[in-house]
Order: structure tokens, then sequence, then C-alpha cells
């Protein structure tokens, strides 16, 4: 196999064009082996194979830098350059990144993992080549689903006015997870059906001709004419008014002409656009025809080596999109928004029930926010599903224009806490740290999925203000799903364990109420009786609450799968201090002031210390000394 013999970029150099074809196929061979068992991002992965090949054969990375967006489809790349002998560690604990990471080779120059920073990379490194006098090539690759995003729109602005060599290349297919949305995408659609244009310009072009005398009078108005659609149609005019060299569209898959094609765009000066046509998931059929169901690791299972449609228990995600569909029945002010991840946040469903109430803006994290804010103002209930994660690129819109106006917004914050195999990209522990100091919002977190639902009845009932509800990216708890629904007093908290005369309290949030519940039962064994609180209510706390434990001088752990610092465990800090009460012993136990990396929720879990015994040990730590010593 050719596959065996490359080790580096360099080992294809002297392949011939027959052979690099041989290799595409020997590689998505590879993928689907592979990603059948490991999981992983398939289908945008599969449509990337000819692309990437031609890339590596023609320039020379490291030094070229090729900067890949989101970094998502960057597994061939990671083929080529050393890295075949690792996929069987893909997503693992330890094992090889499922993006871009620049400690794991001299080729990975660019990390992201979130979406449109490519562009604005590739311009800083273009920069700093022309500060330092060096002439390496800047490869920016970018689908056309984060060509949507508002960054990648900033920096081709930017890029258009600097005109500085570098190269755009737009991996257009047609699909952002879910089919890509927005006016740069219908824009993509009519280059793409270029050939049309071409058609008709030709054939109006020699009809004119055989129009004697007027005809040359025709033919200029005619050109004007020509020229307007032009502007409507023709290949790349938009990129090409933003200052960008425009070349293609030309088939990602067509190895002969990819090579030939970069060859052209190597003797432009300036920015050039290369617009490659591909299909994702080209290669594996249930893939090209469902890329969506095939994006992604959540998207399907492995079973027995072949890959088997999404199943598994539902996660909360699945109980959120199940309860949005029944207040919504009953409430026709609910709007849903997402930014582009309809599939992720459980609104297929919705959609279908309510087609022209969900609505797709794109990557478009901060767009989304501030048109929720204007949408609420107008007296609906936008609903906004958003991974934690990705919440993070529309702080401001969320603090300037939803909660200072104190509109009534509803946040579903999903994949809150670890991922898993997407990593420190993805994990959604920021938002209770980035959310809570501003004024006006309301937070909540779920500890099972009946709560779930009672949260979303509170949050469509409520109208003081921006409302938000976080939950993470685990299995729900199983219990019997209660039909109806109820609301729950805001800044109110739930007693789910307690002891006659306890000596702490532990106060867990979301999925950490299991562990503390689990704990109070190791140590009410050893004779330490505890109260365990549900604190459902990030923000407001429940004061009245708080005071009472401090009247009764309990002892507190507080535990978050989020950022220790500034999180829900520092609030309650700051709740006694602000009032002068300093003699509660209080510990907060959350994930650390470092970035984990990927691997399995309970390995990452693990890492940082959010378990069950870890919340035993500090419990007893903070006993006096003479118990402790009993
Ligand atoms: C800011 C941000 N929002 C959302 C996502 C989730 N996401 C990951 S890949 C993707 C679609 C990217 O589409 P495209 O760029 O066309 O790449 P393709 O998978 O089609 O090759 C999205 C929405 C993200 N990574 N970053
Ligand atoms: C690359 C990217 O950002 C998305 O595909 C993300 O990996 C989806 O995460 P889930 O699998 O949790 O939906
Ligand atoms: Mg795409």
């Amino acid at each position: 196999m050719l596959l065996d013999r490359i080790n580096e970029p360099g080992d294809i150099k002297h392949y011939s064009v027959e052979e690099l074809e041989l290799l595409a196929q020997e590689i998505r061979t590879f993928l689907i082996e592979k990603l059948s068992v490991t999981g992983g991002h398939l289908s945008s992965n599969l449509g990337i194979v000819e692309l990437t090949i031609a890339l590596h054969y023609l320039y020379n990375s490291p030094v070229d830098k090729f900067l890949f967006d989101v970094g998502h489809q960057s597994y061939v790349h990671k083929i080529l350059t050393g890295r075949k002998d690792r996929f069987d560690t893909l997503k693992k604990y330890k094992g090889m990144s499922g993006f871009i990471k620049r400690n794991e080779s001299v080729h990975d120059v660019w990390e992201a993992g979130h979406s449109s920073t490519s562009l604005s990379a590739a311009m800083g490194m273009a920069l700093a080549r022309d500060f330092k006098g060096e002439s390496n090539k800047v490869i920016a690759i970018i689908g056309d689903g984060a060509m949507t995003g508002g960054m990648a729109l900033e920096a081709m602005n930017h890029i258009g006015h600097e005109k500085k060599d570098l190269m755009v290349v737009l991996n257009d297919n047609e699909m952002s997870i879910a089919p890509n949305v927005g006016a740069i995408h219908n824009y993509l659609s009519r280059i793409r059906s270029d050939k049309n244009y071409k058609k008709a310009k030709g054939e109006l072009e020699s009809l004119l001709k055989k129009i004697p005398s007027i005809g040359g009078t025709l033919a200029k108005t005619a050109e004007k004419v020509k020229d307007s659609l032009k502007y409507m149609v023709v290949s790349g005019v938009l990129f090409e008014e933003l200052g960008f060299n425009y070349i293609g569209p030309v088939d990602g898959h067509n190895l002969p002409l990819l090579l030939e094609t970069f060859k052209q765009a190597d003797k432009v000066k300036g920015p050039v656009l290369v617009h490659v046509i591909t299909r994702k998931g080209k290669g594996y059929l249930p893939a090209e025809e469902d890329s969506h169901t095939w994006h992604g690791a959540s998207s399907y299972k492995i079973e027995s080596g072949q890959m088997a449609k999404a199943v598994g228990n539902p996660m909360y995600t699945e109980i959120f999109g199940n309860a949005l569909i029944e207040l919504a029945e009953k409430d026709t002010r609910i709007i849903a928004v997402t930014p582009a991840m309809p599939g992720g946040s459980g609104l297929l469903k919705f959609a279908k029930a309510f087609p022209n109430r969900m609505i797709d803006v794109g990557i478009a994290e901060e767009h989304a926010a501030t048109m929720c804010a204007a949408v609420a103002g107008e007296g609906l209930k936008p609903v906004f599903a958003v991974y934690s994660t990705f919440l993070q690129r529309a702080y401001d819109q969320t603090l300037h224009d939803i909660c200072r106006m104190n509109l009534n917004v509803i946040f579903a914050i999903d994949r809150a806490g670890f991922v898993g195999g997407d990593g420190e990209t993805h994990h959604g522990v920021y938002d209770i740290a980035f959310l809570r100091h501003i004024p006006n919002i309301t937070i909540m977190m779920p500890k099972d999925e009946n709560e779930l639902r009672n949260m979303m009845y509170t949050a469509v009932h409520y109208d003081g203000g921006p409302i938000a509800i976080r939950y993470p990216r685990v299995n729900t708890r199983g219990v019997t799903i209660d039909e109806t629904m109820t609301a729950l007093p805001i800044g109110t908290w739930e007693v789910v364990a307690d002891a006659p005369s306890p000596t702490a309290a532990i106060l867990a949030i979301g999925p950490m109420v299991q562990l503390a519940e689990e704990a109070a039962e190791t140590l009410k064994r050893e004779g330490i009786h505890v109260r365990v609180i549900n604190a459902r209510f990030i923000k407001p706390l429940d004061e009245t609450m708080l005071l009472q434990l401090a009247k009764e001088g309990l002892n507190l752990v507080t535990i978050e799968e989020a950022s220790v610092k500034g999180g829900f465990g520092s609030s309650v800090l700051e709740f006694y201090a602000d009032r002068n009460i300093y003699d509660m012993r209080v510990k907060n136990i959350g994930v650390p002031d470092y970035f984990v990396e990927h691997g399995s929720l309970n390995e990452q879990r693990a890492e940082v210390g959010l378990a069950a015994e870890r919340i035993v040990t500090e419990v007893k730590n903070l006993l006096p000394k003479k118990r402790q010593r009993a």
C-alpha cells in the first residue's frame, strides 16, 4: 500500500498523479475503517481527501503554513504528516486530538475547534512573514459553513485591503453540519451552477453578432445586461470586489485539475481565493447521502465495526427538544434560534413541527444573540439554543443587547460541562463564570430530565428578563418523565437529602447532585451526616437557605462541572463575604485553572476530581481537627 510508505509529506512528492489518486482511495478506506471503531468527524474528512493530498504534494509544510478552519477536517493532513499509526487513539484520553494540535506535530501550525478563525490567523501569519522578510506560503482551508462566520468576513475585509500574498482555499460542499444557510451560501450555489451562466453568456454573444447594423448598438446594451448578469452570477465577483483574485469553481475530487489550478494560483500576486467544490462524505454512500447524520461522533454509534445510525439513551438534548415542542404547541410566541447546530441542539423535530419557527442563522452566534434580543423586544419568546462553548462568541451581545435591556430571551445552553472527545475547545465549563456577573440574568441547571422540563416551563412563563438553562452532554438519569411541567419559584434550591444534625452541607449543581448523593451515603456509613442541596438556581442564589446554613454553622462543600474560578462556588463565598459572615468553612470543587484535553467524560472528571470520593474527602477535611482524628 502506498499509505504504508508515507511518514511525512515529502514521501508523496515523487508520486505520479495516478499514484496520488490511488493514495486517495487508500486514505478513504483507512478513514472508514478507523472511524468505524473510534467515531469522529467522518463526512467532513472523506470530502477533503484529494484537496489535502494536492496541498501537501505542491507545498512544503511546515515552512508553508496550512491553517485548517475548525480543524475537524484535518484527519487527512494528520495521515500525511506521520500520524496514521495514532488513529486508534483518535479523541481518546492522552491520544490523538480530533483537531489540529501544535504539540502533536510541527505541521500543525494553527489550532481551532471554534469556526471561522483561519482567515484572521492567515492574515496574521502573512503580516509576520512580511515583517520578517520571509517568503513562505500561507494557506487557509475554510469550509462554506465557516465562511458564514462573522470573523471570516471581518478578516476578508482586512485581507482585501492589505493585499498581502496569501491563499484561501474555500472547501465548498454545500454543507455546514446541517445544510448550509445564508446569502453567502446562496451566492456560492449560483457560482456552482456557473456553467449555466457561461452557456447563457455564449448564446447571447452569438445571437447579437447575427443581427446586422443595429446589432452593434444592441451589443453594447447587451454588454451592460451581460455585466449586470455577471454581477448576479459570475464566479467570484463578490470575492473579487473584496480584493481577492478568485479562481474557480474547480472540482475538488479531480486531482490533476486541482494541481493545475493551484499552479495557476501561485502565479497570482496578492490574496487569492480558490473555490473548490467537494462532496461531503465522498466515498461512503450513507455519509454522502446524509452528511449531517455522519458529520460528528455524536451522530453515529459504532457497533461491531459497522457504523450504525445514532442510537443510545436520550441525552438532555432530546428532552429539551421534545419539551420545546410541547411548550410551542401552547405558546405561539416561542421561536427557536440556532447558530448552525439544529441537529446537535435537538431542534430537528421542532423544525418539522414548526418549520417557520426554527431559525438557523448559520455559524453566527453573535448575530443570533442580538437578533433574539430584538425578537424578545417585540414581545415574542426567542429560545436561543446554543452550545456553552459557542456561546462564548456572543458574550458582549448577551451583556450589551440582552441583559442590559433586560429582554426576555431564553438561553438553552447545551453541552454545559465536559464534552469528552472534542476536548478543551468544546468543553462548556466557562458559561457560569462569564454569565453570572451580568446583571438581570437568571441561570438554572437541572438535576434530572424532569427538572429540565420544569425549568423550560419556568423560563417560558418568566417575564423578568433573560433566563438561561444549562444542561450537559450526558445521558439523562432515566427517571420517569412527569407529563405535566410546573414552574419553579425563582431562586429556590431543593434539599434532596438531610440528616438530624448534619455537620456539613453539599451544594451541587446539575449532574453533580448525583455524586453528592452518593457521597452522602458513604459518609453516613462512617457516621458523618450531611445535607445535600440541589442548587438548581446558580443565579439568583437561594439567600434564605444560605443564611440558614450559616445560622446552623454548617461547613459547606460546593461542586460544579465548571470553572472553579468565577463559578457557582465562588458566588457562595462572595455571598458570605458581602455579609461579613466569615466563620463558614467552605470548599469549592470544580474544574481547575487549566485546559482539560480530550478523552472520555469520566476520564476528564476523574482527572480534575469531580467524584463522590473527592466530596467525601473534602467534607472530612472540613471537620474539626479532633473529629478528623476520630
Ligand atoms: C463558533 C462555532 N460555532 C459552531 C461550531 C460547530 N461546527 C463545527 S463544524 C461546523 C460546520 C462547518 O461547516 P464547513 O466549514 O462547511 O465544514 P465542513 O464540515 O462542511 O467541511 C459547525 C457549525 C463551531 N465549531 N464553532
Ligand atoms: C467540530 C464541531 O464543533 C462540531 O461538529 C462538534 O464536534 C459537535 O459536537 P457534538 O458531537 O457534541 O454535537
Ligand atoms: Mg461545508
